[in-house]
């Protein structure tokens, strides 16, 4: 795992652990042996740790981080590094990240080539860095660059790393050679200088101010992540604490995070990207499917989607002919992909040079001969399935018969577009806005207005969404992608029923049908583009939204028409209807056939609805509360709103047939017992355990700590209890689905962090609650 050799008068520890170099235990022995060995050669002046293959070790090994902790500790390591009394080099290439970009922290020198590129990305594992990342790199680069690097998790180029002063050097030609000619240039140069824990902070004045400022940012920019406040107060320590207090809170942090749910929901994100790329269908998989070559490209409609579309393909340096039916339409298109480019140059997203080139690429047309000779046509012409046919006649007339025909629907059957090439039509769902992002599919979306005819305001519908993590609620989302276009859709699928929406209809095909968009849409209040929607906007395409009481009149007015008496809609009933629909529509997805894993659903919505990574996706939410519970509650749903939650036998299988919690992350074991025990004792004082114990197969079982702290989630007969870290307070939070009751615990914030430590002191309501927790029902007992 590390191999070790003599190079004239240099040890070199290369470590060997395809396919990132991952500091699994083999590795960390492996270093801490190779440096013992190198000590007590007195042939060797100087030593060198690098990377065989591709990398520099990009971090710990992931995989060991849901099992119990082996030594040695890479902080153990790194200290043997740092007290070696020959200088030791870090010759880095490829990605030093995380558990990497902290042993080269410990070793005296850090070299690397132009290509590479350092980082801490432990935050988008639910993690801090661990090994004295958070106190040795602020010693080294000052405040505002480590909070920056540790809470973002960004990775930083060589040059950028040159620049704050990580690296001491970059060097051209073959990395090693460079690295012995380095590390022999600073034989008996003295040391102590170099070792980072007798460094202070530089800039530690302004320490205040500078993390302050930066707790204020994560908050408002991770909302609900834990990691990233761990991460300042981590960082602070640097200045606040000595080196040795520092390590301890960081690590005392570190324990903190990895045991809390948000790190294991975020490590099986990791995986579960790199799963779905392992795709396989009846008819084939990623092994035996060949890609088509795609050289030229069409986009139709030059509407939101279509620039959209065309700013994605630009973007990747495809050639685009851009097709419309009139100059002024093909004109407004051009401009929007002209803005739509600068914004992305000016966030960063997109190099200045590929900017340029797209003016080159993209080719304005109004006639369909141009697409004669196109690889692949995306259409994203109105949600009108007589348009639709009438296009795809046309493509089928002109495109080469190898050229994909390929639709942006997301709601129409893709079957119907009659062409002589069945073979080469697909569906190729953007989500808007296409340019950003990642996902290219077709997913159910949930029905939040539901919710709204019921009497819940829309405002408080996107906020509680928001707070969950969501970076836009639904309603920002209907007006961002057009209620017209919603508006439209129904209308086509009306159409395809064979019937007609009025403003009576209350189902359509069988489902529950709300007219409130239909509402919106006859006022003119098509959303962000028109300036009004479910907000107001400050302009016409403007982002700044305010909630506007006449979208709440209009609203008012229909539930009215229908008589339908408002009623108020706990947060917690938001959150299940709006998460147990998706969950169950995910069910079907993988009964029907359409994805295979859930780890396919839960990418799609990590991908194409920004759904907090913290809670790792609908269905691995799912597997946390238990497939019994979710059952339960989307029968209940299903009584009381009928039509609207169907009932999925897959489901009621998997939930009738568990006790515990079932989950389906492979990447982390197989949970066959969760067990969770909430008591009161005699003093008065509240326990909760948590116990969790793993399939045999990685023979793994953890405990909650005798502290706990982060993230519980109980089930009894109360449907929530969760003990939350929210960004400064703790609070519990008990709903029986009817209401809900929130203890603050600021206590908590003030070292007692032991839930023991806390009484519930609130009365008869309280007692009630704690008393149905000690019910009978499956998990909870007192
Ligand atoms: C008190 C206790 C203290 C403990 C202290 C420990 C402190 C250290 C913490 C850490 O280091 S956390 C890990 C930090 N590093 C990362 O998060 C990097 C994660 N990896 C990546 O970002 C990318 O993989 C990459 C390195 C940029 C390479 O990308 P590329 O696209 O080239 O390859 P991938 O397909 O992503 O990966 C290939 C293969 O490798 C697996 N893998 C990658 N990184 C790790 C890892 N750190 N541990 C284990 N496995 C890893 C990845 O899953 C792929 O394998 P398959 O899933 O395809 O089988």
């Amino acid at each position: 795992m590390v191999d070790y050799s003599v190079k004239g008068q240099v040890a070199l520890l290369e470590v060997n652990n395809p396919p990132v170099n991952a500091l699994s235990t083999a590795v960390r022995t492996g270093l801490r042996d190779g440096i013992a060995k190198a000590s007590k050669d007195p042939k060797v002046k100087a030593i060198i740790i690098c990377g065989k293959g591709q990398t520099f070790p990009a971090g710990a090994d992931i995989r060991e981080f849901g099992q119990p902790p082996r030594a040695p500790w890479l902080i153990e390591v790194g200290d043997s590094i740092e007290a070696s009394l020959k200088p030791v080099v870090a010759a880095i290439h490829g990605t030093c990240l995380g558990g990497g970009l902290e042993v080269s922290l410990f070793c005296h020198y850090r070299i690397a080539v132009k290509s590479a590129r350092v980082g801490f990305p432990e935050v988008n594992l639910g993690l801090l860095p661990g090994a004295a990342g958070t106190q040795r790199l602020p010693r080294l680069v000052g405040l505002p660059v480590a909070l920056d690097m540790i809470t973002s998790g960004r990775h930083v180029t060589a040059l950028d790393a040159k620049k704050y002063g990580i690296l001491d050097e970059l060097v051209a030609g073959d990395l090693i050679n460079a690295a012995i000619k380095y590390a022999m240039s600073v034989v008996g140069k003295p040391l102590m200088e170099r070792r980072l824990r007798y460094k202070q902070v530089p800039g530690a004045d302004k320490a205040r101010e500078v993390c302050e400022a930066a707790m204020a940012q994560v908050k408002r920019k991770y909302k609900g992540y834990e990691a990233p406040v761990e991460c300042v107060r981590a960082v602070r320590a640097s200045v606040d604490l000595p080196y040795a207090d520092g390590i301890r809170m960081e690590s005392e942090l570190f324990k903190q995070l990895n045991a809390s749910g948000q790190a294991r929901a975020q490590q099986y994100a990791f995986f579960a990207e790199r799963t779905v790329s392992r795709w396989s269908m009846p008819n084939g998989s990623y092994r035996t499917a060949k890609a088509l070559p795609v050289k030229t490209t069409a986009v139709l409609g030059a509407g939101t989607m279509g620039t959209g579309i065309a700013v994605c393909l630009l973007s990747a340096g495809l050639p685009v002919i851009l097709l419309e039916q009139n100059e002024k339409l093909l004109q407004n298109g051009l401009r929007t992909i002209k803005a739509l480019m600068e914004g992305s140059v000016k966030l960063g997203k997109v190099p200045m040079e590929v900017a340029q080139k797209a003016t080159t690429l993209l080719k304005p047309t109004l006639n369909y001969e141009d697409l004669k000779d196109v690889d692949l046509v995306i259409e994203a012409v109105f949600e009108n399935l007589k348009l639709k046919r009438e296009v795809f006649g046309k493509l089928d007339k002109i495109c080469k018969p190898s050229a994909l025909l390929c639709s942006n629907t997301s709601t129409l059957d893709i079957d119907l577009a009659a062409t002589s090439r069945p073979d080469k039509v697909a569906g190729m769902h953007f989500f808007a806005p296409a340019y950003h992002m990642r996902l290219l599919e077709n997913i159910y979306g949930t029905k939040t207005s539901f919710m709204v005819e019921e009497g819940a305001n829309p405002y408080e519908i996107d906020q509680i969404m928001e707070d969950l993590g969501m970076p836009m609620g639904p309603f920002k989302v209907r007006d961002l992608s057009g209620i017209d276009i919603g508006w439209r859709i129904t209308q086509e699928v009306a159409k395809s029923l064979g019937t007609t929406i009025t403003k009576e209809t209350k189902y359509l095909g069988g489902e529950r049908y709300c007219g409130i968009g239909d509402d919106l849409y006859e006022k003119g209040r098509h959303g962000r583009k028109t300036g009004l929607g479910f907000y107001k906007y400050e302009k016409k395409g403007g982002k700044i939204s305010t909630p506007d009481p006449d979208a709440l009149d209009i609203i008012e007015a229909y539930r009215q028409r229908r008589g339908i008496v408002k009623c108020k809609i706990s947060s917690q009933e938001v959150i299940e209807r709006q998460m147990y629909s998706s969950i169950n529509e995910g069910f079907k997805i993988l009964e029907e056939g359409i994805c295979t894993r859930p780890e396919d659903i839960d990418i799609s919505w990590l991908y194409g609805f920004t759904f907090p990574k913290y809670l790792g996706g609908p269905m691995f939410y799912a597997s946390r509360i238990g497939l019994q519970k979710v059952y339960e509650r989307i029968c209940y749903y299903h009584e009381n709103f009928p039509l609207k939650q169907r009932d999925c036998k897959d489901l009621r299988r998997r939930g009738s047939s568990t006790s515990g919690v079932y989950t389906m992350y492979p990447a982390l074991g197989v949970v066959i017992n969760s067990y969770c025990d909430m008591t009161t004792d005699g003093g008065g004082w509240t326990w909760v355990f948590w116990e969790v114990a793993v399939d045999a197969a990685t023979r793994c079982c953890w405990r909650s700590p005798p502290f706990f702290y982060g993230y519980v989630e109980v089930y009894g007969y109360v449907e929530v209890c969760r003990l939350c870290r929210g960004n400064d307070n703790l609070h519990l939070l008990l709903s029986n689905g009817e209401s809900e009751m929130r203890f603050d615990m600021e206590d908590f914030n003030n070292n007692t962090r032991y839930l023991q430590y806390t009484t519930f002191t609130v009365g008869n309501e309280t007692s009630r609650y704690l008393a149905t927790l000690s019910g009978p029902s499956g998990n909870v007992g007192t």
